[in-house]
């Protein structure tokens, strides 16, 4: 069974006082949790041993947004997968668009950032996702399948299995436009095809795809009830308690829509 995760990217946002304020009203509110829900928050690296002991007494999830490949060396202004480790964290955001686009983040340093999370057990988060431009060229779908051939070369199945993929459509982030949840759920049905031809029809079936783009407690529910949506990585409306919370809570939202309209 696959578990939904609402995952917050804080990104670039929020120093110490500010991320450890954040959590403690996420915790606060965590009594109206959904609980068959797993929530992580993934904070700048400078937050990460502060958070981490908030989180201890709670079930929410501690990830860092990227990290190098190798344990140690000389790659200055780099945080590695043992100094994540013995912090804590348990999630890695690997390969997203920003990453890509602003610190020439590539596929093949994305397959050496995959390989390395798995071996130091942080579980991967790995984003993909098309440009608007090459949605317009209609080459979305054979984007999207690169990018997961590349990050996956020489992984097997067992290892696999353990990441979870986001699939964010870059026109989508930050700019309020949502994918509509046809168009998210249609490509995370086709990113689950790829997995079936790559692996096998039972890890198509196990992996953990979530959608991220302009995610909302007024989108979240419709979202995150398509059938091969696992969950979401919110950007701007995780660094709100409040409004994470209503994303968290979206299926509490789905069963009182369906109500109302019953
Ligand atoms: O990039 C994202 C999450 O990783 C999405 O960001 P927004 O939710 O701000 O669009």
């Amino acid at each position: 069974m696959r578990i939904p995760l609402i995952a917050g990217n804080w990104k670039m946002n929020n120093n110490i006082h500010e991320s450890i304020s954040l959590v403690n009203n996420l915790i606060q509110l965590s009594n109206d949790f959904n609980n068959n829900v797993e929530v992580l928050v993934c904070v700048p690296f400078t937050a990460l041993y502060s958070i981490r002991k908030l989180l201890n007494s709670s079930n929410i999830k501690l990830g860092a947004q990227n990290m190098h490949y190798d344990e140690k060396g000389a790659y200055t202004g780099e945080i590695s997968p043992l100094m994540l480790k013995e912090i804590g964290v348990e999630y890695v955001i690997v390969g997203h668009s920003e990453r890509r686009q602003y610190f020439n983040e590539t596929d093949e340093s994305v397959n050496k950032k995959l390989k390395s999370s798995i071996n130091f057990a942080i579980k991967p988060i790995l984003c993909i996702g098309e440009t608007l431009e090459q949605r317009e060229r209609k080459i979305e779908k054979i984007t999207v399948e690169n990018q997961i051939i590349n990050a996956f070369k020489d992984i097997k199945a067992e290892d696999a299995v353990k990441v979870v993929i986001a699939y964010e459509p870059i026109w989508a982030i930050g700019t309020g436009k949502t994918a509509t949840s046809e168009e998210a759920n249609e490509m995370s049905s086709f990113i689950r095809n790829v997995f079936k031809e790559l692996y096998n029809e039972e890890l198509a079936k196990q992996v953990i795809v979530l959608y991220g783009g302009s995610v909302k407690g007024e989108n979240a529910s419709e979202l995150m009830n398509q059938t091969d949506i696992d969950g979401a990585l919110v950007g701007g409306a995780s660094l709100s308690a409040e409004e994470f919370i209503r994303i968290i809570n979206f299926n509490q939202q789905y069963e009182k829509v369906n109500k109302e309209i019953l």
